[in-house]
């Protein structure tokens, strides 16, 4: 399913994993954020083997790895309250920080909608939020970019690449050329697996 591949990222940069429909992106971004066991071979995260179970691994490691769980009856800016006070976030700026995540992603007039009212589009901006909303050192991101306009994948590139000049490194699959360009320092092109 995943051709033989080797790459490291260094610390506060982004490598963008292009290739193919069907090339192993996304398999190869579930066995680095842990989701997923490799058939051979390994992924360390600053020097330690990947296990999900591991507080202290998720407490680094984001992952946008398709849809978000959801609870129906909670409005968005209730999921984002409920990510940061699990990951210990201080009550006394939530709101402030809530804000500021939402109207950065262009869905600040949506809090108070339940996800499932959301379109497609506003409900991954709505998934990209949640994973921006908590600690990490590093993110793992699966084509961000889906279902969101052109102006939207602007937004989302920029927001991202300030992530990245802030620190936090960065393992981005993506078809867009936009975010390739705009986030990534580095580029990793996956082929096909041999039959
Ligand atoms: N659940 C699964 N069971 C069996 N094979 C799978 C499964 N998911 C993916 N594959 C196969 O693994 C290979 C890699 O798939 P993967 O989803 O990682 O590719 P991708 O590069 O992310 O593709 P895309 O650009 O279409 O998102 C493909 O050949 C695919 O058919």
């Amino acid at each position: 399913m995943l051709a033989p591949v080797s790459a490291t990222v260094e610390p506060g940069r982004c490598l963008a994993v292009r290739g193919d429909n069907g090339t192993g992106k996304t398999t190869l971004l579930r066995v680095v954020a842990g989701a997923q066991a490799p058939s051979a071979g390994e992924v360390r995260v600053a020097g330690t083997r990947v296990d999900a179970r591991s507080s202290g691994l998720r407490r680094r490691l984001g992952g946008l790895l398709g849809p978000s769980a959801i609870y129906p009856d909670l409005t968005v800016y209730e999921h984002l309250l409920l990510v940061d006070a699990s990951w210990g976030g201080d009550p006394a700026t939530v709101e402030q920080r809530v804000d500021e995540v939402l109207d950065g992603l262009t869905i600040g007039g949506l809090a108070d909608r339940f996800v499932t009212e959301l379109s497609s589009g506003q409900r991954q901006l709505a998934d990209i939020a949640l994973v921006l909303f908590r600690p990490a050192d590093l993110l793992v991101l699966d084509e961000p970019e889906q279902r969101l306009d052109e102006d939207r994948r602007r937004v989302v590139a920029e927001l991202l690449r300030e992530r990245v000049r802030a620190g936090t490194t960065m393992l981005l699959a993506t078809h867009d050329p936009i975010l390739a360009e705009t986030v990534a320092d580095d580029e990793l092109v996956l082929r096909p697996a041999e039959a």
